[in-house]
């Protein structure tokens, strides 16, 4: 399996493709990755350098691929945050190329935009630019709650207000929604949801709340979503697979104290999790 993933680069720590590149290569997947910033560190440290590149860097980077003639074995698109509507337009051209030469290629869009206490953290412009041209352009979709509630417009507050969100959302083009960090009225204090959607169909997943604040989890999250859902073609079977994962790596970090995820030193957990959840039709 090859994937694209075109996102932000950090050279330390992992957020971006340096948090979704190594846990799909880990799971035996060929990486191509298009780095859309390449920054000392995330932006969570409150200080960083390095650059962020354009529209057409992005484009001459997929250009110089397709002239290797792959495209056709290309079997998805990953993309996460985007720094500018001109970066989002190129990443769309890059699934439509990837599209024309392989009609099965997925496209899996992590709309990043926001999140709940922080609220909006993408420059203007670009939670529209989810709305009406990433996430309908998507096979696959992973919001976390926030951004759930403005691509659906719908405040969740229960379990049947995410599943109407979901089908909302889904009514515009992503087949398969992955909602993450989901806390409704069902959700106990202690633990944190999973919910995903696939034709009229949903599945929820528990998991503890562990007490750590970190970077990069939904990153990772949306690339082993995106592979185990490649590989089962079933929403249900990819939720259990990668939050599994997630958890396992979370739990590592957290164990550590560690700052960064623990990409690396936990990724056993990529592909042998220590712990598995129920995965639960709701
Ligand atoms: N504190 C936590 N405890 C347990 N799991 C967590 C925690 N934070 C994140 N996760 C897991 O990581 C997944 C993705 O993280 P999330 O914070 O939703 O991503 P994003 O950065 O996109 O908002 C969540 O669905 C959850 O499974
Ligand atoms: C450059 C960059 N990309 C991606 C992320 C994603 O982080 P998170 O998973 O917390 O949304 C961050 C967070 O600081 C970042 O600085
Ligand atoms: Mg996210």
């Amino acid at each position: 399996m090859n994937v694209l993933s075109i996102q932000s680069h950090v050279a330390y720590g992992h957020v971006g493709n340096a948090s979704a590149v190594f846990p799909m290569q880990r799971l035996g997947v060929e990486v191509w990755a298009v780095h859309t910033v390449q920054f000392s560190n995330h932006t969570g440290y409150g200080a960083w350098r390095g650059r962020v590149f354009d529209g057409p860097a992005i484009e001459e980077l997929v250009e110089g691929i397709a002239e290797r003639g792959v495209l056709p074995t290309c079997d998805g698109v990953l993309s996460g945050y985007m720094g500018s509507a001109d970066i989002g337009t190129a990443i769309l051209r890059a699934v439509e190329r990837v599209r024309a030469a392989n009609p099965a290629a997925l496209y899996c869009c992590d709309p990043v935009i926001g999140d709940v206490g922080r609220g909006v953290f993408v420059r203007p412009g670009i939670p529209e630019f989810m709305r009406d041209h990433a996430v309908p352009a998507a096979d696959i979709i992973t919001p976390n709650q926030f951004e759930l509630d403005y691509l659906s417009g719908i405040e969740t507050r229960t379990l049947a207000d995410a599943k109407a969100a979901v089908a909302a959302v889904q009514a515009s083009g992503p087949k398969v929604v992955l909602v993450t960090s989901l806390h409704t009225e069902e959700t106990p204090g202690d633990s944190i949801d999973m919910l995903a959607g696939e034709a009229g169909r949903f599945w929820r997943l528990r998991t503890p709340r562990l007490s750590l604040g970190v970077n990069g989890a939904g990153d990772a999250t949306a690339a082993l979503f995106l592979v185990h859902y490649a590989r089962t073609r079933s929403a249900g079977e990819a939720l259990g697979a990668s939050a599994a994962s997630i958890f396992g790596l979370l739990r590592r970090t957290e164990e550590a104290g560690a700052r960064e995820i623990l990409t690396v030193a936990a990724q056993e957990e990529f592909v042998a999790p220590s712990r598995t959840f129920p995965v639960e039709a709701v």
